[in-house]
């Protein structure tokens, strides 16, 4: 397939989807960042966002929690954003996992978590972050910062299951970790993209391919490809163009994107 052409996502509506961005633009200092952007999200379901360094992906992410400016529309699960803070995003059931982590390196595991935690529920779904990731309950007297980056990574997306989100936007979570390591985070995502709908900055190809659903293409701030994940991945001229990625994923883990 040769789907290159941003096309609107058919396969659900607005009203349907957890997020909806209607012609967003973002600038930042003298540069116009995103262009014109609209997507829908589908519930449950792992979003991929793609795109070269400095398309705009983590700007989308940003834009989106609030942490920088936007204009056009956007919306979850049918409430406006735009007149809410990041605060007031944030309490909505916006989780966001940024790229650097920002793991507390001198706290313990269980002193990170517990400042995650907003209300009453936060206490019965540590119960269940500890089911996820057990070396996080093995490991919470120990200092954050002598974790390795995948378990860090763990405690940085433990930190926004701990609320009752309705989106999460995790931004490269396999971004300056060894293979096996990228492996183990791409497991603790597939575990928690069961019962969660993701939006996932993603620069390595085959983690994508893995885990989502779904993927939008990102080109010089704007949206060039919008559908399935999967015909994404297959086409090489699309993901060499857009990506600069000539060859075929491979796949992680074991398992194969064939
Ligand atoms: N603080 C900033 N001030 C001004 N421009 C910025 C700032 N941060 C990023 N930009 C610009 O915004 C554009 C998009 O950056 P962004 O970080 O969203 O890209 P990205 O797709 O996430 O890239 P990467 O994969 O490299 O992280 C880039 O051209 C970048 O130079």
């Amino acid at each position: 397939m040769t789907r290159t052409q941003a096309s609107p996502v058919r396969s659900w509506t607005a009203s349907t989807s957890v997020l909806s961005l209607r012609n967003v633009d973002v600038h930042r200092g003298e540069a116009h960042v995103l262009r014109d952007v609209s997507f829908e999200m589908p519930p449950n379901a792992v979003t991929a966002l793609l795109g070269r360094n400095g398309a705009g992906k983590t700007t989308t992410l940003l834009a989106v929690v609030g942490l920088l400016a936007a204009t056009g529309r956007m919306s979850m699960a049918g409430t406006d954003l735009k007149p809410l803070k990041v605060d007031e995003r944030v309490r909505q059931g916006i989780g966001y996992v940024p790229e650097d982590r920002e793991v507390f390196a001198d706290l313990t595991v269980a002193e990170n978590l517990r400042l995650a935690m907003r209300g009453p529920e936060s206490q019965a779904r540590l119960q269940q972050v500890h089911k996820l990731f057990p070396i996080l309950h093995e490991r919470a007297q120990q200092r954050a910062g002598t974790l390795s980056g995948g378990q860090q990574q763990m405690i940085a997306i433990a930190r926004a299951l701990l609320n009752d989100n309705k989106i999460l936007l995790i931004d490269e979570p396999s971004k300056g970790l060894a293979p096996a390591v990228v492996t183990e985070v791409v497991q603790a995502i597939e575990q928690v993209k069961a019962t969660t709908t993701i939006l996932l900055v993603e620069q390595n190809l085959a983690v994508a391919a893995r885990l989502a659903d779904h993927a939008l293409v990102l080109d010089q701030g704007r949206l060039v490809y919008s559908g399935p994940m999967e015909d994404f991945a297959r086409d090489t001229e699309a993901t060499s163009r857009w990506l600069g990625v000539d060859i075929r994923p491979k796949a992680v883990g074991g398992r194969g994107n064939e």
